[in-house]
């Protein structure tokens, strides 16, 4: 079943408002989280592509550079709209919705999410209040509904497409950065095992060091 990821990247200005001063240059976090993501996605050999949706030049380029498609995102009107320019330019049959601030992703843990057959996946965020990610088959099977308390919504809305909707914690999906505190458990996670998120430790590290 051709499958690709959907990665919506909002321009680095705006990005990870969240995070306030907790990391100063937010602009470049975002940078190096969106690549890395990036290398963890073209890593997974179950993908058989990837389409980023963005209107940041910086994004566009390093996306177009490691061979994903680019999908232009001039309204910048939020992840979901965003989501849903990239479903309308692929012919995939499923579709692996991912944010671009997971920079720990797993390759394997990419594989084993698609492994899963079920036509709504589900993976929660780490409070188990949001979703990281996606796996929708066909693509429009439902409409994405991102945003703070979307892992009920995601449910009912399966529900109501009549699917039960499976459910599959993905740990480094779960190392999104959105706060302080997701910074934190990051930062705790990527010290605890090697390998990946090459760009992010980097950046991380040399804020330490500075
Ligand atoms: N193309 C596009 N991507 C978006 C948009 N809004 C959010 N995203 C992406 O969707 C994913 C999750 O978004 P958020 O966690 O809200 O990221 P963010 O908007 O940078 O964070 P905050 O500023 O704290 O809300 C990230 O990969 C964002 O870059 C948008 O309007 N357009
Ligand atoms: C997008 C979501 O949350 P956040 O903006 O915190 O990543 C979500 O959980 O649907």
């Amino acid at each position: 079943m051709r499958t690709v990821a959907i990665l919506p990247v909002k321009s680095f200005s705006r990005a990870k408002s969240r995070l306030g001063q907790a990391f100063p240059d937010r602009p470049a976090l975002a940078a190096a989280m969106v690549a890395d993501v990036l290398d963890a996605l073209f890593a997974a050999p179950s993908l058989d592509g990837v389409v980023v949706v963005t209107a940041e030049p910086v994004a566009s380029r390093v996306a177009a550079e490691m061979g994903a498609e680019v999908v232009h995102d001039p309204a910048e009107t939020g992840q979901s709209d965003a989501v849903l320019r990239g479903v309308d330019a692929t012919d995939a049959e499923r579709v692996l919705l991912v944010p671009g601030d997971c920079p720990a992703l797993d390759p394997a843990e990419v594989e084993a999410l698609l492994a899963h057959a079920a036509p709504v996946v589900i993976v929660p965020d780490r409070h188990g209040t949001g979703t990281n990610a996606l796996l929708l088959s066909p693509p429009r099977v439902m409409t994405p509904a991102f945003g703070e308390g979307s892992f009920e919504r995601h449910s009912r809305l399966a529900r109501e497409a009549g699917i039960d909707p499976e459910v599959a914690p993905v740990r480094t999906l779960g190392l999104d950065v959105d706060t302080p505190d997701d910074l934190d458990a990051l930062r705790r996670a990527l010290s605890s095992f090697a390998g990946g998120a090459v760009r992010t430790r980097a950046l991380l590290d040399e804020a330490l060091a500075a």
